[in-house]
Order: C-alpha cells, then structure tokens, then sequence
C-alpha cells in the first residue's frame, strides 16, 4: 500500500473530560483530496489542528511519513490594518525565495497583484494569497480550513478547481474542512462526515444516501445532494437499501427522483 502521509488510528480528544474527536481513522495519501464535513462543534478544525500537530491528542495514535512538509491555509487572514504590507513582502515573510514566492503567486493567479496592499484585497484575492503562502513551501500535504469562506459561488467552483490542479502540479495531499455541502458533492474525492466521531465516509455519490449522513444533515440536504450524481438505477429508503431497479437513460443518467 501506498505510504500515508498522515494517518490517525481510533485518534481521540477529550476537552473537560468529553470527547470533542472520538475514536477517529483516518488517512491521507498522495493524491487524496478529503472534505471533512459536519454540523458546528462536530470537532472538525480540533481534528484538523491534531493532523498540523499543534493539537495533542489524548488516545489512539498519529503518525505522518517522515519529512512531511504542510502546507496551511487558515480560514481567514488577520492582519493588523495599520500595518503597510504589500502582498510581495506577505509573501516574504514565509522565508521563501522572491522566486519561489513569485512562481506560487503565479499557480494561484495573483501574480499580477504583487505590490497591490493586502488590505485592498477582495475575499477571493485573500483566499489564494494564502493558498500562494502555502504552496510557496512546496507541500506534501496541503490543510485548508474552509478555503472558500467569503468566496462568492463562482469563485468557489474556481477555487475547489484551482486545488484539484494544484493537487495534480504538486502530487500532494489535501485535507480541508468545508460547510458547503453543494460544492463539495460536486467537486470533492472523498468526504468524511464527522460528528464527533465519523458518522460515514465515502464517495459524494455514495455517502448523501447514507442514513447515518440523513440523519446528521437531513433529510432535505440530503436529497438535494443527489442531484449531483445522478447516475444511479435505483432509489434507496431511510436505511440506505435498495428498493427499486429503475434503469438507465440512454446518457447513463438516473430516470426517477430520490426520496
Ligand atoms: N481548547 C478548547 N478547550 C475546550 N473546548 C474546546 C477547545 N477547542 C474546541 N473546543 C470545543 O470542542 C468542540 C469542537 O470544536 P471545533 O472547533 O473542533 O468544532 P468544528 O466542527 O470545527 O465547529 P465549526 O463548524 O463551528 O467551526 C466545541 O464544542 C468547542 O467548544
């Protein structure tokens, strides 16, 4: 099997006694790119920041191939707004080369805007700044905590396009959490659904028919996320079973509606 570069065996982590993170397997190699999702408080960034190792852990077990080099793109970005900065000395301040700085700026499409202020950027520039400082130390395992936050829809697709490339460029890793269950359906490889402990992972196409991910989001979230794979020939009930053998159309699309 393929080196991991991350893995986290039955990894848990208790606040005041209570497990936020219960008893959580979880892997990432090369090539991956896995969305954890789940509703406010599920533990996702405490899991997030066990996988950055700034998180002890307090069972189970972590470990991360040799040499790992991570790559962080943090929500939001901070910046005192007194503070003069160019996006050019942002970048610097990573401690890479101009080069390297200059050619990471270039794969997330901001280079142009070397010596625009940061403050002047709009949410989207700010997204693959960041995504830029991160990249900038050539990663093998990128970590992005809601990268498409404050990031309107289209430039959200472009985003989630943008890390799939950038997965390709590097043949890194990729771990992110995201609330937008639509795009992530429809853009994501793997999806870990997490309420405390992993309630169901999969594939988008597999995992919205899962009862344990109708009874985390609902039946209604659930259904609307079927529209994305709409390549199946049966319908499912409330447990996730089978219950009918409609068959295809011609395009290999599903002829019936989900309930
Ligand atoms: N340092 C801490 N000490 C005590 N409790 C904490 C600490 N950090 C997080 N928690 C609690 O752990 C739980 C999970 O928090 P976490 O931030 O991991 O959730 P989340 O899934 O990322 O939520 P959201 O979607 O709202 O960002 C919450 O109840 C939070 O209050």
């Amino acid at each position: 099997m393929t080196e991991a570069l991350v893995e986290l065996r039955r990894v848990t982590i208790n606040f005041d006694n209570r497990p936020v993170v219960d008893q959580v397997d979880l892997r990432v190699q090369r090539g991956d790119i896995i969305t954890i999702i789940g509703p406010n408080g599920a533990g996702k960034t405490t899991l997030i920041k066990a996988v950055l190792g700034i998180q002890p852990i307090s069972d189970g077990a972590l470990t991360m191939a040799q040499g790992l080099t991570i790559g962080y793109v943090p929500q939001h970005l901070t910046l005192e707004s007194t503070l003069p900065l160019s996006v050019k000395r942002f970048m610097l301040l990573s401690g890479r080369s101009h080069q390297e700085c200059r050619e990471a700026l270039a794969k997330t499409g901001v280079d142009h805007l070397l010596d625009a202020s940061v403050h002047h950027l709009s949410g989207g520039e700010k997204q693959r700044l960041l995504l830029a400082r991160a990249l900038a130390r050539r990663p093998d395992l990128l970590v992005l905590d809601e990268p498409a936050q404050g990031v309107d829809i289209n430039g959200q697709a472009a985003l989630y396009d943008l890390i799939r490339n950038l997965r390709d460029d590097l043949n890194c890793g990729v771990i992110m959490i995201s609330h937008d269950l639509h795009l992530v359906m429809a853009a994501t490889d793997k999806v870990i659904c997490l309420n405390q402990h992993v309630c169901c992972s999969g594939y988008p196409a597999d995992i919205s028919h899962d009862p344990a991910f109708i009874e985390t989001f609902g039946r209604p979230v659930a259904e609307s996320l079927a529209v994305y794979h709409h390549r199946h020939n049966h319908s499912h009930d409330l447990h996730g079973d089978v219950v009918s053998g409609d068959h295809d159309d011609a395009h290999g699309e599903c002829s019936h509606a989900h309930h």
